[in-house]
């Protein structure tokens, strides 16, 4: 079984940890390094997992070392770990977005192995999407062991290029939120309309998990789906076309765009 170390103990890293020990990952083999105590603590404590504020003594006796800091931080915490300490056949797994692989490498020294993984906070439920894209210096033994690693929090999507994972992030890895967003917009229109806020976010959570669930089950498109709701000349219909004389399509166009240029603007800084 290999040892995973992870760097920072933010909402990602937490997430990809419950997405693993809840799919039977041993614990003991998961270590955690947060300079904070709380943070770190309260993983350790919820999930039985290792714990150190030394992010090199995390790293030190770890196969596969997951970068889990902000991107601004990730070269600076790349240095510290091969100062101290000998990385030569560690896979290091960076989940921060706008940091490239080779502003990865050179913090690390040359030739090491790095995958850039772009996961999202549903691996916590095992329901992740992780796209990945590995440095040739991965072995195959690494990228097996990569793969079996992030697969325990979801669906893993290996990619060709590195450029790839700025498409990853405007899809899945920034999604969450897009939907979150819209079912916030959904819950406060339900709770002007009457409803409590606790019967608001019921409707709106069952009617998401709903429609999600029927496009998983139903080989059908999506759009046939949708037409399947909108009765002709009816309350959908009205409803859709304020959203497409709002834009709604050229808006999610426009947002996920900006999220490719964002992560663009990060890698230049
Ligand atoms: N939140 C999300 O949905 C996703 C986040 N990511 C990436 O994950 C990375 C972390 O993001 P979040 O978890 O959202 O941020 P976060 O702020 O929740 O977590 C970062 C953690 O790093 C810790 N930290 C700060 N300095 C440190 C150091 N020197 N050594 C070790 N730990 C240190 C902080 O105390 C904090 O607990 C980012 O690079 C982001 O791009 C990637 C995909 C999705
Ligand atoms: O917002 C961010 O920058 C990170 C990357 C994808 C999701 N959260």
């Amino acid at each position: 079984m290999n040892k995973i170390a992870f760097i920072g103990a933010g909402n990602m890293n937490r997430a990809i940890i419950a997405g693993l020990v809840n799919n039977d990952v041993e614990p003991s083999n998961i270590t955690v390094s947060n300079p904070s105590a709380p943070k770190r603590e309260a993983l350790a404590n919820e999930y039985g997992i290792n714990q150190t504020s030394s992010n090199s003594q995390a790293a030190e006796h770890a196969d596969i070392v997951v970068l889990g800091v902000k991107p601004h931080l990730i070269t600076t915490v790349c240095q510290e770990i091969a100062e101290v300490i000998e990385i030569e056949h560690k896979c290091f797994i960076s989940v921060a977005a706008g940091t490239t692989m080779t502003q990865i490498q050179a913090a690390l020294g040359e030739n090491k192995s790095v995958i850039r993984a772009m996961p999202n906070t549903p691996s916590q439920l095992g329901l992740g999407v992780t796209g990945a894209f590995a440095s040739e210096q991965v072995t195959d033994e690494q990228r097996v062991a990569a793969d079996r690693l992030m697969k325990a929090t979801g669906i893993v999507k290996w990619l060709a290029q590195e450029s790839d994972i700025d498409h990853i992030i405007a899809v899945s890895g920034s999604g969450p939120a897009y939907f979150f967003l819209f079912m916030e917009a959904m819950a406060s229109e339900a709770e002007r309309l009457g409803f409590t806020s606790a019967e608001a976010r019921t409707l709106v959570q069952q009617t998401a998990l709903g429609a999600a669930q029927m496009v998983v089950e139903n080989d059908i498109a999506i759009g046939q789906l949708r037409e399947n709701v909108t009765s002709k000349g009816g309350t959908t219909q009205a409803a859709l076309n304020a959203f497409t004389e709002g834009g709604l399509p050229e808006l999610v166009s426009g947002a996920m765009q900006a999220a490719i240029a964002r992560a663009k603007e990060m890698a230049a800084k």
